[in-house]
This record gives C-alpha cells, sequence and structure tokens, in this order.
C-alpha cells in the first residue's frame, strides 16, 4: 500500500543544512496499523509527511496504492492525496465552522448532490458518535471529541490509508484509549490502512500490529509488534518497551530501594520474558521442582499484543551456584528469555548476556 524508498529529507536553513529523515525504507501492506515511534526530532513528523508529499523528500521514491507519486501531474496528485486522510495532534479544525460544516468541507469539490453529502456527513458524524453535536462549534467540544470530528473530516473522501500524527499526544490517557479504539474499528470495519506517528510505544501496543524505530533521522529497527516487543534488537528500543510495559519505573523503585531485593550471595536478579501462550507459573514451578531455585517476583506483566500473551517477569532466582546454572539453562532451552540485571554469582556478566 505505502511503498517508501531510500528517502532522505534535507532543510536548508541559512547557511546550515538538517538532514531529517536519512535513507528510510518502509512498506506498509494494506490493512496494516503501523506505528513509527521516536523520541522528538527523531524525524517522524518529516517521514509521514513524505507519505502525502506535504514534504516532498530529497531523493528516494515514494509509492502509494501503485503510484509513484513523485512522477504525477498536479491533477493527479491531489486526486491521489485524497485517498490519504490526515489526523494531527492539535485536530486543525476551522473554529468558525459548525462540526457539521467542518466535516462538509472536504465534500465542497466532490461530485455528490446536496442530499447525498449531507447524508455523508451524517453518516460519518455517527461513525464517530457524534451526531449530537453536528450544529455545535469546535469551542464546544473536548480534546476527544475535536479529533473525532477532525477523524470524520479525514474520512470524508473514502481514503485507503489515515495518516495520524501525534493524533493522542494532547489527550489523557483514557480518551487515547477511546481515540485508539475508534482508529481500531475503522481499520477492521472499513479496511483503512494506519499509519502513526508517535512518542508512546504505549500508543502502539494498543493498536499497531507493526512498528518502525526511528533516532536521528533513520529507522533503527522495524518488524511485526510481537517479534519487536518479545525480542528488541536495539537499546532504543528496549527503552520505549520498558517505559510501555512500566518494568523501568520497578527498576528504578529497586535501584533508590535495594533492601527490597533481599539478596544473598548466590542470588541472581533478572528480568525473564515468555511469549505465548506459555504461563509464568509453570516456568516458575518447574525452577523450584526441578532445580531446587527458588523465585522471588518482584514485578510481573502480561501483555496481550496481537492475540499473543508476552510476558514479563523481574524476579530473584536462589540457590546454589550449580543448581542456578542448570535452572538457567532450562530456561534458555524453553525458550524463556533471560536478562542478567545484577548477579552476585556471575560476577562478571553484563546486562543482556543471556537475553
Ligand atoms: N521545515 C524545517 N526546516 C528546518 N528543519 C526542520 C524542518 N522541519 C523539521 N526540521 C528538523 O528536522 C528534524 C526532525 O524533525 P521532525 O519534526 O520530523 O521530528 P519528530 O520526530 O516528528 O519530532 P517532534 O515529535 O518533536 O515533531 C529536527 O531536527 C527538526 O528541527
Amino acid at each position: 500500500m505505502i511503498s517508501l524508498s531510500n528517502i532522505k529529507v534535507s532543510f536548508e536553513t541559512g547557511s546550515q543544512s538538517v538532514v531529517a529523515v536519512q535513507d528510510v525504507s518502509l512498506h506498509v501492506d494494506r490493512g496494516d496499523v503501523y506505528g513509527i515511534v521516536g523520541y522528538s526530532g527523531a524525524g517522524k513528523s518529516t517521514l509521514v509527511r513524505v507519505i502525502n508529499l506535504l514534504q516532498r523528500p530529497t531523493s528516494g521514491r515514494v509509492e502509494v496504492n501503485g503510484q509513484d507519486l513523485l512522477t504525477l501531474h498536479p491533477k493527479e496528485l491531489r486526486a491521489a492525496r485524497k485517498k490519504i486522510g490526515m489526523i494531527f495532534q492539535h485536530f486543525n479544525l476551522m473554529h468558525s465552522r459548525t462540526i457539521y460544516d467542518n466535516v462538509d468541507y472536504p465534500l465542497k469539490s466532490s461530485k455528490l448532490s446536496k442530499s447525498e453529502r449531507s447524508k455523508k456527513v451524517k453518516d460519518l458524524l455517527e461513525l464517530v458518535g457524534l451526531s449530537d453535536k453536528m450544529n455545535a462549534y469546535p469551542s464546544q467540544l473536548s480534546g476527544g471529541q475535536k479529533q473525532r470530528v477532525a477523524i470524520a473530516r479525514a474520512l470524508a473522501n473514502d481514503p485507503e490509508i489515515l495518516l495520524c500524527d501525534e493524533a493522542t499526544s494532547a489527550l489523557d490517557p483514557k480518551t487515547t484509549l477511546s481515540i485508539l479504539e475508534l482508529l481500531k474499528k475503522l481499520n477492521q470495519t472499513l479496511g483503512l490502512t494506519i499509519v502513526i506517528i508517535t512518542h508512546e510505544m504505549q500508543v502502539v501496543k494498543e493498536i499497531c500490529n507493526k512498528v518502525a524505530v526511528m533516532e536521528d533521522g533513520r529507522i533503527v529497527e522495524q518488524g511485526d509488534i510481537v517479534s519487536i516487543f518479545s525480542r528488541p534488537q536495539v537499546e532504543l528500543t528496549r527503552d520505549f518497551i520498558n517505559t510501555a510495559t512500566h518494568i523501568d519505573q520497578t527498576l528504578e523503585k529497586l535501584r533508590v530501594h535495594p533492601s527490597l531485593l533481599h539478596m544473598k550471595n548466590n542470588d541472581i536478579f533478572c528480568k525473564i520474558s515468555y511469549i505465548g501462550d506459555r504461563t509464568s507459573e509453570p516456568v516458575i514451578s518447574t525452577l523450584t521442582a526441578r532445580f531446587r531455585v527458588t523465585t522471588n517476583i518482584l514485578f510481573a506483566n502480561v501483555e496481550i499484543l496481537q492475540q499473543t500473551p508476552i510476558g514479563n517477569l523481574i524476579v530473584v532466582m536462589s540457590g546454589t551456584a550449580s543448581d542456578l546454572d542448570e535452572a538457567l539453562r532450562y530456561l534458555q532451552s524453553a525458550q524463556v528469555a533471560v536478562e542478567i540485571i545484577d548477579s552476585r554469582h556471575l560476577q562478571n556478566s553484563k546486562v543482556g548476556d543471556l537475553a
């Protein structure tokens, strides 16, 4: 559906040149909900604006739905752009017009009759749950409601793609979830392909089936959400995941209150991660039953991503040195990832040695 190849975007400001996007290739399939995550300044907004050529790349190729956008004439490009809706962090509604008029606005150049247009606007407002706000003005709506209006407006020309530029960043967590639910519904019922850029892995976790992680204008890691969450390859991705799964808050608490660990000589302080329907209980009970290793669970979390459970535990394992070695070998053979955080037993190991 979307294929970006070797995209570079640089901005010339006076004597300086800023490279915002550097050699990015990205492929989004029809029906994907594709997340692009990165900290501020990573180049996400610039990249997403390349998809509808709001930002022309300095070099590279932009293909959308089989069309090479950079070769289109202005009229063809306008038609192609109608099939790509976009929503923004600050909604960008017209404040002097009613909600009805905001949604109707993109239909001005359509071939629909007046009554067809009116039906379309009403249907769209119903789809986003705002039929009763038709005659209100944007200033009379909450942030979540404004974003719903923006979504209805973005859907007016029946786009096949919806680009979301930090669409939930100005909303509280509960409203964020309701907007993500709506996007999920649109993806499932209309088959809408969605690209979401965000600085929150939490958002990606809720709704995306694929994710790319951006840093300094480059994509440093990309793949399906379950692989990325269960086996992140780069430190930045781990940081984002640890924040989204609350692991870093737990580690911070343990750093501040090390007495909570109750560690003895041989003990191993580690993170255990597993994927699929294997639950933590058999793993932990096997450690005790087969290897005489007891496990103190300091934190446990299961995320369900794309119907796949991914479990993370932070534990202290206690036992004799040889029993602990055997237990670690068993965990590895059982496809359970172990990341040593600190270990007196393995004095010289680093975090991630056994991951
Ligand atoms: N029009 C512009 N002129 C000059 N530099 C720009 C322009 N637009 C973006 N940049 C620079 O390009 C880099 C990437 O910016 P971009 O807005 O794409 O990042 P981002 O990941 O979306 O961050 P944020 O979430 O803060 O918007 C930044 O260093 C930014 O200053």
